[in-house]
């Protein structure tokens, strides 16, 4: 294969799961267009992004929950780090997550989320999103399943009620010389199940491919940039890779612009034992952890626990 499979979901899932599921073995990630994720409510979501991000740092700081782990509200730029990274990103971000009922048994995993009363209808609108993340999700680790052998809805049950986390990301522009080229998210593997990202036809997101090279990745307008995280690669004992990537300043006139995203890192239920798949044991497969308690360890690794 010369390059990551760009893939419409909208097909049955028997025909499209081995072209994708071969790009995630070799590369870890896929585009897929005709995801489901409405159109209208992806430019509403940016639109309120840009307008929570517009409000003054005073505002946004408001909305930092301390001791949270930057799990719910907002992050503000020069926090987090990916893991080994000995400077900081340039990047500040707001989080939602799920919310349960307090009387949830997974409750104490998922803290209630807040809101931005400075941006009408924000609620709303993530609301809807993360629902539709959700089941485009739920799509993609059905393909997944099948390529691996198992049943379509071995998944389901795993990520049920699972603590994921929507980020909105902006990136502030750059200035001076120095900002072509320059690093906004250093080179980082993403700790979850698998991530969906929005907004990367905003040039800047590439991955590091097996040969040591870095891949840029050119998605067409509204179509999702998929990949794997740590957590399903360590269930498949690396037949499905998590490709460590970074976002860098793209050259000319869009190194002076703002970038936004979002993607939507799709976790396991905090209860589900990740222990590799029988058809993927060998004589290196690691030891089984608790979903939750891999989370902990990567997080304390990123500068966010
Ligand atoms: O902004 C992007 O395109 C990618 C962001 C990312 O990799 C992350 O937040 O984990
Ligand atoms: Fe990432």
């Amino acid at each position: 294969m010369t390059d990551i499979a760009s893939v419409s979901i909208a097909r049955p899932l028997s025909e499209l799961a081995d072209e994708l599921g071969t790009s995630f073995a070799e590369y870890g990630f896929a585009v897929i267009r005709d995801h489901g994720i409405p159109a209208d409510l992806i430019a509403r979501a940016e639109e309120m992004s840009k307008a929570f991000f517009a409000l003054p740092d005073e505002t946004k700081r408001s909305y930092i929950l301390a001791g949270g782990g930057g799990a719910r509200g907002y992050t503000p730029f020069g926090t987090e780090k990916a893991k080994d990274a000995s400077v900081h990103d340039l990047k500040e971000f707001w989080h939602v997550g799920r919310d349960l009922p307090a009387d949830h048994p997974l409750a104490e995993y998922m803290a209630p989320n807040i809101w931005p009363v400075e941006v009408s209808g924000f609620r709303e609108t993530f609301e809807a999103l993360y629902a539709a993340f959700d089941e485009a999700g739920r799509k993609v680790l059905s393909a997944i399943a099948l390529h691996l052998g198992l049943d379509e809805h071995f998944f389901d049950a795993t990520v049920e009620d699972g603590n994921s986390v929507m980020r909105l990301l902006r990136y502030p522009p750059l200035e001076g010389a120095e900002a072509e080229g320059a690093i906004r998210a250093a080179a980082h593997g993403d700790i979850n199940t698998i991530t969906l990202l929005l907004g990367a036809e905003e040039a800047g997101l590439e991955l590091l491919k097996a040969d040591g090279e870095w891949l840029a990745i050119d998605p067409p307008e509204g179509a999702l940039v998929v990949n794997i995280g740590d957590m399903l690669d360590r269930l498949t004992n690396g037949r499905l890779v998590s490709t460590k990537h970074r976002v860098v300043n793209p050259k000319g006139e869009a190194a002076y612009r703002a970038r936004y995203s979002m993607p939507f890192f799709l976790h396991f239920r905090p209860d589900y034992m990740i222990e590799t798949l029988p058809s993927c044991v060998d004589e290196n497969a690691p030891p089984p952890i608790s979903s939750h308690e891999f989370l902990l360890q990567r997080l304390r690794e990123i500068n966010l626990a």
